[in-house]
Parts: C-alpha cells; sequence; structure tokens
C-alpha cells in the first residue's frame, strides 16, 4: 500500500568522463532511444512515483526538455534543475527543489535497467526504516588493502554488498543528512546512504537490487547494456 508522496531525482548531469565520446553518456543512444529514456519510464510508469525531478546540466536543460521530457511524454516530470560539480551536488539541488515529499527515490540516470521490484523493496524498507538501499550480494570475494596494496582485510562474502540505486529515504532524514555534509568535508562520498552513515545516529537498510541494474560507466558497458536489452526484448 502507498502512503506518502514519493518523489523521485533522476541524475543526468554527469560528464561521462570514464565513457568519453561527444554524446554525454546519459544522452547517447540504447536500441534507438536514449540512455535517459530507461529510467524515466520504469518512474513514469510506477504507481508509487508521483512526480520526477531531473537534474541534469545547466546547458543541457533545453535539450531535455525537448528531446526527452515532451519528445516521450513524461508527465510525471514536474521540474528540471542544473546539477553541480560532483554527484553529491546535484543531489543537494535535487532535494532543495523538492517541495513537500515524503519519500525520495534517488536514482542513476545512467542506469537504465531499474524495475518496479526494486522500487518497491526500496519504498517498504524505506517506510519501515527510514532508508532502502538497492545493492546485490558480491559474487566475488572483496580484499581491503592499504596504500601500498598490501592486503589488511577479507570481509565474510556473506557480508559485502554492491551498491546500486535507486536509494530511497524519508525526506526529512536525507535532506537533514545533505544540509549537514555542506559544513564538512565531502571527499570521498560516492553515495547518498554515505551520507546519511555519516550522521551517525541513522542505521542504513539494505534491499535486493538486481544484478542487471548495472551502471553505464564505461564503453564495454554498452555493450553488456545492449545485450541484457536484447535478452529483455526477447
Ligand atoms: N556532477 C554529477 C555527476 C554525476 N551525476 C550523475 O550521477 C550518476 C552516476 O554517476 P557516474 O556514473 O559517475 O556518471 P558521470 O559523473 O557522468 O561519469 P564520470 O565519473 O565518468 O564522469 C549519473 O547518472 C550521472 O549523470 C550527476 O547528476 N551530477
Ligand atoms: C551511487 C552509486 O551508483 C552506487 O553504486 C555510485 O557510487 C556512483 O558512483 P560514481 O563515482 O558516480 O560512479
Amino acid at each position: 500500500m502507498k502512503e506518502g508522496k514519493c518523489t523521485a531525482i533522476i541524475l543526468a548531469a554527469g560528464q561521462g568522463k570514464r565513457m568519453g565520446g561527444q554524446v554525454r553518456k546519459q544522452f547517447m543512444e540504447l536500441q534507438g532511444k536514449p540512455l535517459l529514456y530507461y529510467s524515466l519510464h520504469c518512474f513514469q510508469e510506477s504507481g508509487l512515483i508521483d512526480e520526477i525531478l531531473l537534474v541534469t546540466g545547466k546547458d543541457q536543460i533545453e535539450y531535455c526538455i525537448k528531446n526527452v521530457v515532451e519528445r516521450y511524454g513524461f508527465s510525471k516530470v514536474v521540474k528540471i534543475v542544473a546539477g553541480g560539480e560532483q554527484r553529491y551536488d546535484s543531489v543537494y539541488e535535487g532535494l532543495k527543489a523538492c517541495g513537500d515529499s515524503e519519500y525520495v527515490f534517488i536514482h542513476d540516470g545512467a542506469r537504465p535497467f531499474v524495475t518496479e521490484e526494486i522500487l518497491q523493496r526500496g519504498y517498504e524498507a524505506a517506510r519501515k526504516y527510514g532508508t532502502g538501499i538497492a545493492g546485490v550480494l558480491s559474487k566475488d570475494t572483496v580484499k581491503i588493502v592499504d596504500g601500498k596494496k598490501n592486503v589488511i582485510e577479507t570481509p565474510l562474502r556473506d557480508r559485502v554488498w554492491i551498491v546500486q540505486t535507486p536509494q530511497i529515504f524519508e525526506y526529512n532524514l536525507v535532506r537533514c543528512a545533505y544540509d549537514r555534509l555542506q559544513l564538512f568535508d565531502k571527499t570521498g562520498i560516492t553515495d547518498d546512504a554515505m551520507v546519511v552513515e555519516e550522521m551517525g545516529n541513522h542505521t542504513v537498510h539494505m534491499v535486493p537490487g538486481d544484478y542487471t541494474n548495472i551502471k553505464i560507466t564505461t564503453p564495454d558497458d554498452l555493450d553488456v547494456a545492449a545485450q541484457f536489452m536484447q535478452k529483455i526484448s526477447g
């Protein structure tokens, strides 16, 4: 059962430095549609989501309106805001643009294979625990090394999760965490859960994501994505 206004913040303000190329990766074509289309489509279709805030580069706002939002009829996109230098800056811009949301679903526009099931699991956890972040158990053994690449720890694999998005939070909790972050050193912050963890007074809860919910980061991820697409469309 759905309760409370749910806002999705979809991040598409990155520069795609690791991908390279002329076109930013969120606008690159996958089976004839921009990469960003796929995550927006999932959130647009979800009965959980009331509205979508799209965060993109200030120079890409017009492009997004015309070539993504209007072109594909994403009627839940209520605002498009300019992001910042780093991912956490873009998230903060999105959070500041939220009105009276009770839950926020923060998602990388570069993860096209997000599913309704993942949204449901994250939302249920967020209602119960205040947080629900998607992830998958590591299939590989993970080693923690020091600056000289000497292994200093091998965590038990059944405790090691590879973290994805969406990451879903009670709005007030994550907003408070991000307001606080502005006063501290942001070095090394790579996801939203970390910002909440840093507050030290709230446990972050993990929910199963999906091994296909990959982030398109480097050119080889585009090949994997094309294979997933073929599998999905039969
Ligand atoms: N300043 C930033 C940086 C990233 N992102 C978004 O955050 C998601 C995950 O980031 P990542 O894969 O690192 O994307 P880029 O920052 O574009 O990639 P790179 O680090 O290779 O430049 C992407 O959807 C990206 O558009 C963002 O909105 N604002
Ligand atoms: C938030 C994230 O997608 C979780 O895996 C990831 O940390 C983003 O990292 P990036 O440095 O922006 O690729």
